[in-house]
């Protein structure tokens, strides 16, 4: 292992990386990087009127996210101490391919290339996956308004997409485990003995 611990949550929305970052976290008494969403002024537009804010909100989580690993991230690890996050950079690309076009796409993936490439990048990554409906239950349970607009069609898409990501990541950087969560059978939040099982697992890949 190249740096002390990182430790990354990711999957579709509603997956529940965020429960389970703070979950690991707070096991750990190692901090969290949690994404900002209240504060993000172009969610509910682009829920509105994807075409129209798509590039403005995928710069905005770019920027927010490479301002977190830079600020947060960066200095933990180079002073040997462990983190938590509730995403891995990556997602910017698995939204922006799905979200963005033509000449936009282009010049966002340039962006992206440019400003991580030469990030640390997480030790491991747990990913919940989840179906389609468990999503829409979760996402409903917890009401933002704002993605009531949500299509299911973009929520299907983006779960196959996770999955060809996840995929092509474990080609892109072999020194990140990828450990896939069954979200939908594994209920680490009802059952404490299934959050004691992903916290051995974790702890085997950061060894
Ligand atoms: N294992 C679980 N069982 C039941 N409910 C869960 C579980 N995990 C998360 N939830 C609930 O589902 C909702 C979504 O969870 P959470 O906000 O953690 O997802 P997320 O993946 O971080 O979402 P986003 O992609 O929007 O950031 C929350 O209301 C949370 O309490
Ligand atoms: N388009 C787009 N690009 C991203 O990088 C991205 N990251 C998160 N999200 C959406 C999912 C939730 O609604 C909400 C909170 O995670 O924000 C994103 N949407």
């Amino acid at each position: 292992m190249s740096h002390a611990p990182y430790i990354a949550v990711e999957g579709p929305i509603g997956a529940g990386k965020t429960t389970l970052a703070t979950m690991l976290a707070e096991a750990w008494g190692y901090p969290l990087v949690k994404e900002i969403v209240e504060e993000n002024p172009f969610l509910d537009k682009f829920y509105q009127d994807m075409d129209d804010w798509s590039f403005q909100l995928e710069m905005f989580f770019l920027c927010n996210r490479y301002k977190q690993l830079e600020d947060a991230v960066i200095p933990r690890l180079a002073a040997g101490q462990a983190i938590v996050s509730d995403y891995h950079i990556y997602k910017n690309l698995i939204f922006s391919e799905r979200t963005l076009k033509g000449v936009k796409r282009d010049k966002y993936r340039h962006i992206y290339h440019v400003l991580t490439d030469d990030l640390p990048k997480p030790n491991v990554i747990v990913y919940i996956r989840a179906s389609l409906d468990v999503l829409l239950e979760r996402i409903a349970k917890r009401g933002r308004p704002f993605e009531d607009e949500m299509s299911t069609a973009y929520l299907q898409q983006l779960i196959e997409d996770y999955d060809t990501a996840m995929s092509q990541l474990a080609e892109r950087e072999p020194d990140t485990i990828i450990l896939p969560i069954d979200g939908d059978s594994v209920d680490f939040v009802a059952d404490r003995g299934e959050f004691d099982k992903i916290v051995a697992r974790v702890k085997e890949c950061i060894r």
